[in-house]
């Protein structure tokens, strides 16, 4: 069974024209997906696509003027905002994209410190800076103090010591190098390896496939695709939607064809296929209704084409 289950999840903005107009901006729609213990799930998809609006949604951090509905469930239990603050930070954890998330006062031991949960914070924390090749010193530095990689470290280091059962990392590589990359990857397989659901946000598809047991893959807030990552290899035959081939052809490494067109802007969205404007596969009734989510291959697909 998923740990993680998300179904029919979508997310709005209200959003200020004047003092007494308003309108409503959707950026999530209808979205799907599950992450079971053990497991990592690559989330992929363009700047703007809604990675980030859906980890706020799972952790339950959205900014007042957001309107959720559809339903999260962790372990078969629905998550209520509620519930949601008290399992953060204790069942599901952030591992979140930068330093700044650490508190620039405090020494970074004892940040990770206030995240243990067992009996022996100090011991917990020593332990962990240890297995993660921080020398003993880096517990008495301030944020400031850390190197990129140290950062890094550290803030992997507070969502294994908290024992969360979820583990969401949003973007957690950007700007490293490519062996700090393979470290940061290496610690959320591992995390998953020892048992928790590991969500993984990224950009880079090339590295999330080294770690990713399946690929989610978002396109104007909501899921077009889920596939196993071994159906990521040669040209795509056995990817499920236009989107996802073109996204794989496109890579340096494959054909390097870029997609033409845009993603359409929350708002601007057009009815029917988000992605049917840029899509070689089109018809009409593509225009007509957002596709339903269709069970194929194993995998789910949003494309009444896909086959
Ligand atoms: N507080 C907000 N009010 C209104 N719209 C918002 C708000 N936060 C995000 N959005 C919009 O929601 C959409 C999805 O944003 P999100 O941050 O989830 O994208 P993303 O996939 O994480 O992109 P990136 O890869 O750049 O981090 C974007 O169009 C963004 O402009
Ligand atoms: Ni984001």
């Amino acid at each position: 069974m998923s740990l993680l289950k998300v179904n029919g999840l979508s997310v709005e903005f209200t959003q200020y024209i004047s003092l007494l107009r308003q309108k409503r901006l959707q950026v999530i729609h209808n979205l799907e997906l599950s992450v079971a213990a053990g497991e990592v799930v690559a989330v992929i998809g363009s700047s703007g696509s809604g990675k980030s609006i859906l980890a706020h949604a799972v952790l339950g951090i959205l900014p007042s003027n957001a309107h959720v509905s559809g339903s999260i469930y962790l372990d078969g239990e629905e998550l209520t905002p509620s519930k949601q603050v008290k399992l953060r930070g204790s069942e599901i954890a952030l591992v979140p994209q930068s330093v700044q998330y650490l508190d620039p006062l405090m020494r970074v031991g004892q940040q990770v410190r206030y995240a243990v949960k067992t009996e022996d914070p100090v011991k917990t924390q020593r332990g962990i800076f240890k297995r993660y090749g921080l020398k003993a010193e880096v517990e008495r530095m301030f944020p400031f103090q850390l190197s990129g990689g140290m950062a890094r470290r550290v803030l992997v280091s507070t969502a294994t010591v908290s024992g969360a059962r979820l583990v969401i990392a949003d973007e957690p590589t950007p700007g490293l190098d490519a062996a700090s990359i393979k470290e940061a990857l290496g610690q959320l397989r591992e995390l998953a390896d020892q048992g928790c659901a590991v969500m993984l946000i990224t950009h880079d598809i090339e590295s999330a496939l080294t770690i990713a047991d399946r690929i989610a893959v978002l396109y104007a807030g909501t899921t077009v695709e889920i596939a196993s990552a071994e159906d990521f290899r040669g040209n795509g035959e056995q990817l499920r939607h236009p989107y996802t081939k073109a996204m794989w052809k496109a890579l340096p490494h494959n054909d390097f064809v870029p997609i033409p067109g845009s993603q359409p802007l929350a708002g601007a969205m057009p009815t029917g296929c988000a992605f049917a404007p840029r899509c070689s596969l089109a018809t009409k009734a593509c225009t007509e209704g957002l596709p339903d989510a269709r069970e194929i291959r194993g995998g789910m697909v949003r494309c009444i084409h896909a086959s």
